[in-house]
């Protein structure tokens, strides 16, 4: 895997979501290196536009306020590709032109010189999650479960700064669920990667094991 150079804080200072001029949310909070915060809170109360804003990825429909700090540095004005956020959905999608393998080499980050060190990280990266030998697999005939191990470890070896999981496990079956939990937060904690996640499933909560913050619709300006 690739090594994580040096990991910093993720900080939301002083964020709020407006959407037509109502307040969807405001959150403050540091998310240390290794940690997963869990952002929990009803359907439509803004959650995802939450990660779209650190992301940098936000609908202009919205108005944000507040920062996003990286360490000690300000990126909320940066574009989304100079944040490096490691971002998993409900969906893993996949890119169904590639390979399992092309997949996770479109992520390997250009510094990475060489087609040989790209493609043997590559192999390392779904070695790590069980599916050697998966390389040259379509996407489209993979189980979910293992789609899902594809979307992480395409997301880890991008060297992202932190991670965005907007309800990464919804879609998995009880049993998966609780192996991909596993895996994200370990793998996560493992990379010292600063994590925001949102959820509806407590569980999830659970498994991340750091602080939750629940957000509500009451909240108005
Ligand atoms: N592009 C957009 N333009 C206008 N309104 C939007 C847009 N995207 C989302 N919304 C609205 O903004 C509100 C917040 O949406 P968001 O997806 O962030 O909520 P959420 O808390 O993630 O919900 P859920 O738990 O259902 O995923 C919702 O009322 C949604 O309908």
């Amino acid at each position: 895997m690739l090594e994580i150079a040096k990991t910093r804080p993720l900080t939301l200072a002083d964020v709020t979501i407006r959407l037509a001029e109502r307040t969807l949310l405001a959150v403050s909070a540091t998310v240390m290196p290794g940690e997963v915060l869990t952002i929990m809170g009803p359907s439509g109360s803004g959650k995802s536009a939450l990660l779209a804003f650190a992301g940098g990825f936000l609908d202009p429909a919205f108005d944000a306020g507040g920062r996003l700090l990286i360490g000690r540095e300000d990126v909320t004005d940066m574009p989304a590709n100079r944040r490096h956020a490691g971002i998993l959905f409900q969906d893993p999608l996949l890119f169904p032109h590639l390979s399992v393998g092309g997949n996770i080499l479109f992520a390997i980050p250009p510094s990475i010189k060489g087609r040989k060190a790209r493609h043997a990280l590559a192999e390392r990266a779904l070695h790590e999650v069980g599916l050697a030998g998966f390389f040259d697999r379509d996407p489209e005939t993979l189980s979910g479960g293992q789609k899902a191990r594809v979307a992480l470890q395409r997301v880890l070896v991008s060297a992202p700064q932190f991670l965005l999981l907007d309800e990464p496990f919804s879609k998995l079956d009880a049993t998966l669920r609780q192996q991909m939990r596993e895996l994200v937060f370990s793998r996560a904690r493992a990379a010292g990667l600063p994590a925001i996640l949102v959820t509806h499933d407590s569980a999830d909560a659970e498994a991340a094991g750091g602080r939750v913050i629940r957000i509500g619709e009451e909240e108005k300006p």
